[in-house]
């Protein structure tokens, strides 16, 4: 997900504690070259993250198997932040009952979930589309 960020000019939020150690000296050692291409965000909790994305005034669209609104019926804006939860567990009610909106990539019945990154690749593809943000960002 942060190769894709870098290639396509997004800026990453990561929120502690995450499932995976987050230093860039650990994306170096798993081979991440892309991390020095990439503006990330790390917030210590999810209280730290909160409280610097109400002063930006973003949006937070939770993906999520638990919604009823397909990603392509849903109107993106600029600035949005898309929030996918752990490879694991997903994310807890709070964090779900927090997100202004909540999407979903419509899916075969009886089957879990996608893997967290082809999710986000999907969601954040169409969000650009939208948003004619394809190849704008330096
Ligand atoms: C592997 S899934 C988490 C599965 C976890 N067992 C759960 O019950 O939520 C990891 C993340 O990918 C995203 N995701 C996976 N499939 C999705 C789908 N069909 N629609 C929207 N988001 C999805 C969500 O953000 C989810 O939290």
């Amino acid at each position: 997900m942060l190769r894709m960020a870098a290639c396509l000019g997004l800026a990453a939020d990561i929120i502690e504690p995450a499932g995976f150690p987050v230093s860039d000296r650990h994306f170096r050692r798993a081979g991440m070259d892309y991390v020095d291409h990439v503006a990330i965000r790390r917030h210590v909790s999810w209280a730290a993250f909160e409280a610097a994305r109400k002063l930006e005034g973003a949006r937070l669209v939770l993906a999520t198997t638990g919604a009823e609104l397909a990603y392509t019926d849903f109107a993106f804006a600029p600035g949005d932040i898309v929030l996918l939860g752990r490879e694991s567990a997903g994310v807890p009610a709070e964090v779900h009952a927090a997100a202004d909106a909540r999407i979903t990539v419509p899916m075969r019945p009886g089957l879990r979930s996608l893997n967290v990154a082809v999710a986000a690749a999907m969601i954040v593809g169409e969000a650009l589309r939208q948003t004619g943000g394809f190849g704008l960002s330096a």
